[in-house]
């Protein structure tokens, strides 16, 4: 009676509850060791049957299946097929799934069936499962499988005893090896119906949604399909109401300037509070329109989908789905997405997070995207229904986000090298987005954005009006060119002219360091005390822009947002949150260069192009 004790390998998806059914039943009787070369713990216990008879339980990685695609999945498939060394091959099988995602779990299933060994299954999670509404049927599951089922909740310890049962009688028979289907997922998920008594219809109909949005192929285009909508619905729908609002800055100001006599204090106030100012908060609509999409996503429980299909993304970027959450809320500012970054807990995933952070197009950026384009890509379809200005707008923010990828991943081989963790999420089941909350998000919203532009905005605009307004011209000179913000502004031409940077420019890239938005109202004020006949001044912003400056001049400009860490209020929270000056100042080094290099190729290539 020397024969060796049986030995039963755990196997299953990764996060099906093997370990757990592991450790309920073997309790205390474990042992935790490595598989010879590799670093993968192999753990060990002994399980004693109602018959008395012990048996070896080994608790293999998780894997998707036999052909594998990670260093642990090859350990499970060499394991199961007996050809790794200093192991035995199993006996049995017990295959672990989590019932409340039996399709995707089943797909493994059917290929183990192809090994010809002895199987017991444990539906585990059954108690998360009938939570979400779902009742399966354990016989029609064990039937259509031909081996025994027994449902089990690894962490209660419920259905350990049937579990011993069932692995008493199926050890020691040798069923005949069951040939893997040639479409494993439509089997898995046929079986998977079969198995289903009832089903309450959200849970049916997540699962019937989740087949398309969260498919391998199909789920990030309707991602990018929703986000070009996104984009387009930004211009489309905010058309109007922009008028209205820039009808109404248009009218204060004429209706101020008629009540005050001219002289500085009317031009304070028309020049730099209503045209400044004005100028930005006449992108409100969009702001709500871009928030609205991404509040309603949210509530729907898209929003958790997209970082899941990302997750891929990023992870081949060395970034985790963790970093998900913090670069999303860094689309409205990456001020609480940096501070968001807090969650993750793995170091070097988390400064890169931090570092890319400010290359998520946050909402400041949106005033200058808005204006540029508005003045200088047409306002034509490129097909049906398609709008050439919403694809611009797409093109940008995809622009920062591949930025983001590609400098994570260059951060992750330099100066944050390490192994990145992987992230598993809950997936909520859908649900109509709640009207209050959506109201709610878009109230805060505005009011962030108002408050920014009465308070920030409005001040370093006032600054820069008194800058631009003083010494004042004398007859035949330029007001833009005497004053010492024009002076500041021939200074910094020199460096910023190699990439097509003009005047107007120059003058605005060091207060829109206060604020991006101020990159606006700065060009606003300037134009205003610039202008002298009233002409002029029935023209709007876009319409000047359009005339006084090139288009590749305009473009460089755009590439050179996407890019740049034009934002005080980020770097200081880069310091607090990294504890001292070196990653703020690496950040703002490699930011401003990438802006640099990015503005000056979109010029040459503009200007090469003839544009
Ligand atoms: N509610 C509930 N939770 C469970 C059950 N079984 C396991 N869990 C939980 O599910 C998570 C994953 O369980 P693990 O046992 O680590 O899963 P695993 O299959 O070993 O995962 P890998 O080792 O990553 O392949 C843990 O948080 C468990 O506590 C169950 O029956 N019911
Ligand atoms: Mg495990």
């Amino acid at each position: 009676m020397t024969l060796p004790i049986p030995l039963v390998a755990v196997v299953g998806n990764p996060n099906a509850g093997k370990s757990a059914l592991f450790n309920a039943l073997t309790g205390a009787r474990q042992k935790v060791g490595n598989y010879p070369g590799v670093t993968v713990e192999r753990k060990s216990g002994k399980l004693v049957l109602a018959d008395g008879r012990p048996v070896e339980l080994v608790d293999l990685p998780g894997a998707y299946g036999l052909a594998p695609s990670s260093p642990d999945e090859a350990v499970t498939r060499d394991v199961l097929s007996g050809k790794f060394a200093g192991e035995r091959r199993p006996d049995a099988l017990l295959v672990v799934l989590d019932a409340s995602n039996l399709d995707n779990h089943l797909r493994f299933a059917l290929e183990l069936r192809s090994l010809g060994l002895p199987m017991v299954v444990a539906l585990n999670m059954i108690d998360m499962a009938e939570r979400d509404g779902l009742k399966l049927s354990a016989q029609a599951l064990s039937a259509e499988l031909g081996a025994p089922v027994i449902e089990t909740v690894a962490v209660r310890r419920r259905g350990l005893d049937p579990l011993r049962a069932a692995l008493e009688t199926q050890l020691g028979t040798s069923p005949a090896p069951v040939a893997i289907p040639d479409s494993v997922a439509r089997e898995a998920r046929r079986i998977a119906a079969a198995a289903v008594v009832s089903e309450t219809p959200v849970r049916r109909w997540t699962h019937r949604l989740d087949r398309w949005l969260l498919h391998p192929v199909a789920g990030p285009l309707i991602l990018a399909l929703v986000m070009f909508t996104m984009f387009q619905a930004v211009f489309a729908w905010s058309e109007t109401p922009v008028g209205w609002l820039e009808s109404l800055m248009e009218w204060i100001g004429t209706e101020v300037a008629a009540a005050l006599p001219p002289g500085t204090i009317r031009s304070l106030l028309v020049d730099g509070v209503i045209g400044g100012v004005g100028a930005v908060v006449v992108f409100l609509p969009q702001i709500l329109i871009l928030f609205l999409f991404i509040l309603a996503l949210e509530g729907t429980g898209y929003m958790v989908r997209a970082a899941f299909l990302m997750d891929r993304l990023m992870a081949g970027a060395g970034l985790s789905g963790r970093s998900f959450i913090p670069l999303l809320s860094s689309f409205a500012c990456a001020v609480p997405g940096i501070m968001a970054t807090r969650t993750i807990d793995n170091e070097k995933d988390r400064l890169t997070t931090i570092l890319v952070a400010p290359l998520m197009t946050c909402s400041a950026r949106l005033p200058v995207y808005t204006l540029i384009i508005s003045a200088f890509i047409p306002q034509r379809d490129v097909l049906p229904g398609v709008g050439l200005q919403g694809l611009v707008m797409f093109a940008l923010y995809l622009a920062g986000i591949l930025g983001a990828l590609v400098a994570a991943l260059l951060l992750r081989k330099t100066v944050a090298r390490g192994a990145s963790s992987f992230f598993m999420m809950e997936l909520p089941k859908y649900q109509l987005p709640a009207l209050k909350d959506v109201a709610l998000g878009l109230w805060q919203r505005a009011f962030i954005f108002l408050k920014r532009a009465g308070g920030i905005i409005m001040v370093t605009t006032v600054i820069l009006w008194a800058l631009a307004s003083f010494p004042q011209a004398g007859p035949g000179q330029k007001q833009s060119e005497v004053s010492l913000a024009g002076r500041i502004a021939t200074g910094i031409e020199v460096v910023v002219k190699p990439i097509g940077f003009n005047h107007d420019i120059a003058l605005a890239l060091l207060p829109s360091m206060a604020a991006r938005e101020v990159a606006v109202s700065a060009i606003a004020t300037v134009y205003a005390i610039d202008q002298s006949d009233e002409a002029q001044l029935e023209q709007s912003l876009a319409e000047r822009l359009g005339k006084n400056w090139p288009l590749p001049t305009a473009l460089a400009f755009l590439a050179w947002f996407v890019f740049a860490p034009q934002c005080i209020s980020t770097i200081a929270v880069t310091r607090r949150e990294t504890n001292g000056w070196k990653w703020p100042i690496f950040m703002v080094t490699y930011l401003f260069a990438l802006a640099y290099i990015a503005a000056g190729a979109t010029y040459w290539t503009a200007v090469a192009l003839g544009l």
